[in-house]
């Protein structure tokens, strides 16, 4: 599967519901704000994360780096799409700075679904999400 074309609607349609799911093991008793992740590869796998707080409130993980790691840890590091979902009915959810910046490690030319509980979605190339990034291939410029 290549990185730069959409999924086929049924593996969009899997990655959607994977993060919704993932939503429902959200760990997040101090914020009360579940996030749920999931990180489609370029191989077709799916990775799901959700956000993991902590009583020491700056440990906290976010749903999108649980996914991630999740799937590095695995052995896969190419990835072609993420979905997120949150509980927030008005807004599409996105993700913090630190996220995209880990996202943005692995590529800047991959999808990030940003979606409502209603099921409605915008799509963001990680580009748009953080332009002008500092990626791996900078570090190679020396
Ligand atoms: O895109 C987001 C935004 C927030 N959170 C988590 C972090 C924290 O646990 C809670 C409130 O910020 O939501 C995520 O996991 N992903
Ligand atoms: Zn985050």
């Amino acid at each position: 599967m290549e990185r730069g074309c959409p999924p086929e609607a049924e593996r969009l349609g899997a990655l959607l519901r994977r993060s919704r799911e993932a939503k429902a093991a959200a760990y997040c008793p101090y914020s009360r704000f579940a996030v749920g992740a999931a990180l489609l590869t370029a191989g077709g796998h799916i990775f799901s994360g959700c956000n993991v707080e902590n009583a020491c409130y700056s440990l906290g993980v976010c749903a999108e780096r649980t996914a991630i790691q999740k799937a590095v840890s695995e052995g896969h590091t190419s990835f072609k799409a993420m979905a997120i979902a949150s509980d927030l009915e008005d807004d599409f959810i996105v993700p913090c700075g630190a996220c995209r910046q880990v996202m943005r490690e692995f590529g800047k030319d991959w999808d990030v679904y940003l979606t409502k509980p209603d099921g409605t979605y915008v799509v963001k190339r990680l580009e748009e999400l953080l332009p002008l990034s500092f990626g791996p291939e900078d570090l190679r410029k020396l």
